[in-house]
């Protein structure tokens, strides 16, 4: 295009002359600029608002102070914090903390953490924070909620959400009645899979000569007695979730008959000619060490790597003994709406149960209130109602238990004296399970160990 000479080209602005602040002030989530200090440098007024903090009282505040009301920064009360990694190896990094507002209302937030130069290349640390909206603060699964405020227990929401993001398969480990079966139904309700169906396979109750049947189904007639055709789990759960609970239980002949269907997702039912295919993400869990099964041979490494291209683990309950409190009182609502009442904890029963290291995880604390509920005369569960069941892997830490302590050196965590709580209650596996405050799985596993 002809241009006249007396045109001239619109002076070009440097960056430097904007304005910075009314620039972060657009961003509609709070921002915060942060020297390797942890003093606060810039903010927006999102920040401003949602802390409570003034312009002019702003510039210099400690982070940790304004949004964690601690003294002290956040990894040294044991949390993830972006500060560690931007200032250590400059790369973003992203967690979910606990903030606080004025008032002291704790929220969940995602905190975003970049590296920031300034003109002479000093670091800083930028975080954009997201708060979430409640029904994401705690997981809910339908009408189970994953409870908890702990550095530890935030970590583990935080690998759930994102790897649920994906389409890996993972690997959920952690003890008995530590929440692996609502983090699995948490996974499958943050996964795409979402409307498509969670298909739990027990692997304790999968033996070589059921997995045909169940596990992939089988044609009519395929056997004798057979009477109808039978859709298969693997195939159940066809365009969402497959859960593998237990797998460390699952035979050597299984596995391997697993690995082959999971490698391609092509499958024959039994009697049949026809190759079918199910799209399946898969997500399994075991409270036993599968690397150490690996190493002693009893478990396929092929199988492992399939299953664990994601590993999660969830932290017992005794690591994270500040979530007891939040997790008893959304289980007393539980019992509750179920046995219609309303119940408390007293501040002294609270105490107790804080003390306890709860061998038996989350499982055994809703137990323990289910008997306490039962024992108290009216809405307020005092120290007396709180009952032990089970004697600690770490008696140093346990309050004494008013039962007969039950002995857990055995193998794996099995009780030495199974056999005899199997005759107390006349062989019932349930009410064994409940006693123990374990999963009836548990019971079966430790009785096919034996
Ligand atoms: N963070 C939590 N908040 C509230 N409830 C929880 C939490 N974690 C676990 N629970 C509850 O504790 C009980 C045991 O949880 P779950 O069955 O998921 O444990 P698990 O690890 O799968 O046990 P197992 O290995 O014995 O099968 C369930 O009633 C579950 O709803």
């Amino acid at each position: 295009m002809w241009r006249s000479p007396l045109d001239k080209p619109a002076p070009v602005h440097s960056l430097e002359a904007l304005d910075v602040q009314s620039a972060m002030d657009l961003q509609q989530h709070p921002m915060v600029v942060i020297d390797a200090e942890y003093r606060i440098v810039a903010a927006n007024r999102a920040y401003r608002e949602c802390y409570g903090v003034s312009e002019e009282d702003l510039v210099g505040r400690r982070c940790h102070q304004v949004s964690h009301h601690s003294d002290v920064p956040c990894h040294e009360n044991g949390e993830d914090c972006p500060h560690q990694t931007v200032f250590r190896n400059g790369e973003p990094h992203e967690v979910r903390h606990v903030h606080y507002d004025p008032v002291g209302n704790a929220e969940h937030v995602r905190i975003r953490g970049h590296v920031l130069r300034d003109l002479r290349g000093q670091r800083f640390l930028a975080e954009e924070i997201i708060h979430l909206p409640r029904e994401q603060s705690e997981i809910t699964c339908t009408d189970m909620r994953m409870v908890g405020r702990s550095p530890a227990f935030l970590r583990c929401l935080h690998h759930i959400e994102m790897a649920a993001r994906t389409d890996a398969s993972i690997l959920l480990w952690g003890e008995s009645g530590v929440g692996k079966e609502l983090a699995a139904s948490a996974l499958h309700q943050f996964s795409a899979r979402a409307d498509k169906p969670l298909i739990t396979v027990d692997c304790t109750t999968l033996p070589e000569h059921l997995f045909e049947s169940e596990f992939l189904g089988h044609e009519r007639g395929a056997y004798t007695g057979c009477i109808g055709r039978k859709i298969g789990l693997f195939e159940s759960a066809d365009g969402g979730t497959l859960f593998l609970d237990e797998v460390g239980e699952l035979p050597l002949p299984v596995q391997a008959k697993l690995l082959r269907v999971l490698e391609t997702g092509a499958f024959r039912r039994l009697g049949g000619a026809d190759l079918l295919h199910a799209n399946v993400r898969i997500i399994a869990a075991s409270n036993r060490n599968l690397r150490e099964m690996v190493a002693e041979r009893t478990f396929r490494e092929d199988l492992y790597y399939r299953l664990a291209a994601i590993n999660i683990d969830l932290p017992p309950l005794r690591e994270r003994r500040e979530d007891i409190p939040g997790i008893a009182c959304v289980l007393l609502e539980r019992i509750g709406r179920e046995w219609g009442g309303q119940w408390q904890l007293s501040t002294e029963a609270e105490r107790r149960l804080c003390a306890y290291n709860f061998p038996g995880n989350v499982r055994e604390l809703r137990n323990i209130l289910q008997k306490a509920v039962a024992l108290a005369d009216g809405p307020l569960i005092l120290p007396e109602h709180v009952h032990f069941l089970q004697s600690s892997h770490h008696p140093e830490e346990n309050i004494a238990a008013p039962t007969r302590p039950i002995s857990f050196s055995g193998r794996r965590g099995r009780p030495t004296n199974l056999p005899e709580l199997l005759s107390t209650f006349q062989g019932n596996r349930r009410q064994v399970a409940e006693h123990l405050g374990v999963s009836e799985r548990t019971v079966y596993r430790w009785l096919h160990q034996s």
